[in-house]
């Protein structure tokens, strides 16, 4: 019989602005170096694919856009795991979210997906802003902390980024808050996301085997530690069975076992994954005593813990002043926390990308792939969208 080679599904998790992305393009540039071909699936909430231009052209991408992939558009993310496996036979996929995803839905529509092809959730990396979860952690507990909470439970290898903004004691304090959410991840501090990619050797894909190695790659298998309570513990916050859940895994020949692990993105083997590098399987119980705690029920009938987040996308008709738009940046509300575009001002031949995270902006020039729209997308918590679109058009048309 002459089976397909299971590809490997990465999930790239993490609040808005934490760092998928610089993530993402390490992980494409591993990949590429190993001979491997990724293909993507990227996720924004806005109405451009602003990441996408980080990426090589080569890459073969999905973009899914105005939406989440863990709510609105989850069906599609299943179809466009499919179509890429169809169109392109990549030996990796790597999905990367919005930032406002809850990863337990996310791993319910990559196994969806492996029920109609040899694709396999093999880890969930959640990348966190540490300076803003602690941040967030010092202050009253809102929903987009509850939400970085469940990021990082679901998670079975978790970068802390941005550590070059925290002092030592800041860092140990921080490890010890998120060690206490998700006991068992693999843990890493990283600036710029460039923690080890060795997770990505380790399960030894498209090189012709059928599955998963299970020796080899505790990631996807779940040598230890799962079995059908468990699996139903992750299952039964989206109403899974066990025999469902069996189900979802077993498209591939798995087993309860192993569907935990295809379920669940979870599972590892102890002392072969170094990869993960995890010594522990993330806890599916976690995850999903998590999602009751905040009304997570099946995908169809889930109360989103992140739909308070929003995002308006502005198109520039013509290009912009650079000092206006850097003012416009300054006068946000608080309430938008995350910013990003690609940009064309009046003085400059090429295009920028623009990125405003927590109060920081970074503008990158850009080779653009082909034509680039002009266009701003502002990302937050309640905010007026109207409030925007005056500031906009007081700072960028004034004759000031
Ligand atoms: N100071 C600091 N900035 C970082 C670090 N890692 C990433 N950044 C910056 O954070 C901003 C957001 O990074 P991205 O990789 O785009 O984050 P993201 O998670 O993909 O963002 P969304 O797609 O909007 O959710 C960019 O300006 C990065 O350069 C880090 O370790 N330290």
């Amino acid at each position: 019989m002459n089976l397909k080679p299971i590809v490997p599904v990465y999930l790239l998790s993490g609040f808005l602005g934490s760092g998928k992305t610089t993530l993402l393009n390490r992980v494409l540039e591993a990949v590429k170096q190993s001979g491997r071909k990724a293909a993507v699936v990227m996720n924004e909430i806005g109405e451009a694919n602003v990441d996408g231009e980080l990426i090589e052209t080569d890459v073969p991408m999905a973009e899914l856009l105005s939406g989440c992939i863990c709510c609105t558009i989850s069906g599609d993310l299943s179809i466009a795991v499919l179509d890429l496996c169809r169109e392109h036979s990549p030996d990796v996929i790597v999905i990367e979210s919005t930032g406002a995803a809850n990863p337990m839905e996310i791993i319910h529509s990559v196994t969806e997906a492996s029920l109609l092809t040899a694709v396999e959730l093999r880890l969930v990396v959640t990348v966190v802003d540490t300076p803003q979860f602690m941040e967030l952690s010092r202050t009253p507990k809102g929903r987009t902390f509850r939400l970085m909470e469940e990021q990082i439970r679901c998670a079975n290898l978790l970068f802390l980024n941005k550590t070059d903004k925290l002092t030592a004691f800041e860092l140990e304090e921080a490890e010890r808050i998120i060690r206490s959410r998700n006991p068992h991840a693999e843990l890493e501090a990283t600036v710029q996301c460039g923690g080890s990619l060795a997770w990505l050797d380790k399960c030894s894909v498209g090189g012709g085997g059928h599955g998963p190695d299970h020796a080899e790659c505790g990631a996807s298998g779940s040598s230890h530690g799962h079995g059908d309570e468990e699996c139903a513990a992750s299952g039964g916050s989206h109403g899974h069975s066990d025999e469902e859940c069996a189900a979802s895994g077993g498209s591939h020949g798995h087993s309860d076992e192993e569907c935990a692990a295809s379920g669940g993105g979870h599972g590892h083997s102890d002392d072969k994954c170094a990869a993960s590098g995890s010594s522990h399987a993330p806890d599916h119980a976690n995850c999903a005593a998590n999602a009751g705690d905040h009304e997570h029920g099946s995908p169809q009938h889930a109360h989103h813990s992140h739909d308070h987040v929003m995002a308006y996308t502005h198109f520039f008709d013509a290009p912009i002043d650079k000092e206006r738009f850097e003012r416009l940046i300054g006068l946000l509300p608080a309430e938008v926390y995350r910013a990003k575009g690609i940009l064309r001002f009046a003085d400059e031949a090429q295009p920028f990308l623009f990125q405003y995270a927590y109060r920081e902006l970074e503008l990158l020039k850009l080779r653009p792939r082909d034509q680039v729209p002009n266009v701003a997308v502002f990302i937050g918590e309640h905010f007026s969208k109207e409030h925007i679109r005056m500031a906009i058009a007081s700072t960028m048309l004034s004759n000031e």
